[in-house]
């Protein structure tokens, strides 16, 4: 912007030179101010985050960027209008945690993150949120200011990754790592309620055998179909994990002595029915098994170590059946 110059004849030569230096001094700030307005703008335009603004005592959205139209798919002047359009699209489960999130903010002026799931397209997405109580604005009312952004890529690598950590590859039940931790926090439970555990070590027989007759595609098949009937057979909760080549264990959480044989024995029943297809016609398994329970002061090594003995003591007792360790 250029203002021109002055020609005024009553104006006194000093006067005039000030007015021009404060126009084109004013000149050169409004420059500045709209190319910072025009970078500003295209900065919000082309970054792929929501930026907002909620004015806490209006109850209403004072501005988004553009990308909200793109993240969350509902079109910018519904939230201006009034705000709960955005939770139209929010997972039912996870409106009141983003509101009383939002509060949390306004209330204590907390910096909040909240993950929530919104439904687009007809799909589920990831948002993180992060909100913040900005400095008073113009009337001196306080403003709550947020980014948004789209993290379901994210989330997903993160699932992917925390599965290959916790999970064995052949089985898909836990791995050894993942069970002990599981089966360690169980433990520490149980000791702190008084309530009852049980541990079962099972491992199959003449593995080797199956291996050796049938080959090894075989063998990860017989391990597959066991771990399946595991899963079946144990309860949702129960920790259930490949701690060896052919050996698993599980925790039966809060499990009386009683059902816990009930459970072992409708396992080792499940197993020898199981039948796994080979080019020599059905392979039969059986499995032998270990049980023991909780005792006070117990430790999880010792646990173990009680259980596997008393799998290997049904090994030496003939194989597929069951011992248990008191
Ligand atoms: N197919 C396959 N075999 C495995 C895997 N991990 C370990 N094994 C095999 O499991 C077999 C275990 O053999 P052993 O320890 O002698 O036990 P076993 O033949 O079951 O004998 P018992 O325990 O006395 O019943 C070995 O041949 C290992 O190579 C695996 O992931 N896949």
């Amino acid at each position: 912007m250029v203002v021109g110059k002055d020609h005024r004849a009553s104006q006194p030569a000093t006067t005039d030179s000030a007015a021009q230096l404060g126009q084109s001094l004013h000149s050169v700030e409004l420059q500045l101010l709209v190319r910072q307005l025009n970078i500003l703008n295209r900065l919000l335009a082309t970054v792929p985050s929501v930026l907002w603004v909620f004015d806490p005592n209006a109850e209403r959205v004072l501005y988004v960027s553009p990308a909200y139209e793109e993240v969350f798919g509902l079109p910018l002047g519904q939230v201006l209008e009034d705000c709960e359009h955005w939770y139209s699209v929010v997972h039912a489960d996870d409106v009141a945690a983003l509101k009383a999130s939002v509060k949390r903010t306004i209330e204590h002026g907390e910096t909040q993150e909240q993950e929530y799931r919104i439904l687009r397209d007809g799909k589920l997405r990831w948002i993180r949120d992060r909100s913040y109580l900005s400095a008073d604005d113009d009337d001196g009312r306080p403003l709550v200011v947020g980014i948004a952004e789209d993290i379901t890529e994210n989330k997903h690598l993160h699932c992917e990754l925390e599965r290959l950590a916790t999970e064995d590859g052949l089985t898909q039940c836990q791995n050894r790592n993942h069970f002990m931790r599981c089966a360690g926090f169980e433990l520490t439970r149980a000791q702190e309620n008084g309530l009852p555990l049980g541990f079962l070590m099972l491992d199959v027989d003449d593995f080797k055998q199956i291996n050796d007759e049938h080959g090894h595609q075989v063998g990860d098949q017989v391990l597959r179909q066991l771990a399946e009937c595991g899963r079946h057979v144990l309860r949702r909760g129960d920790p259930f994990g490949r701690v060896g080549g052919e050996e698993f264990a599980a925790v039966l959480v809060n499990c009386p002595p009683a059902q816990g044989r009930q459970i072992a024995e409708r396992l080792r029943d499940a197993i020898s029915v199981l039948t796994v297809k080979s080019l020599q016609g059905p392979v039969q398994i059986t499995a032998s098994i270990g049980l023991c329970w909780l005792r006070p002061g117990d430790y999880l090594d010792g646990l173990y170590r009680r259980a596997d003995q008393a799998m290997y003591a049904a090994k030496s007792a003939g194989k597929n059946c069951i011992i248990e360790c008191h």
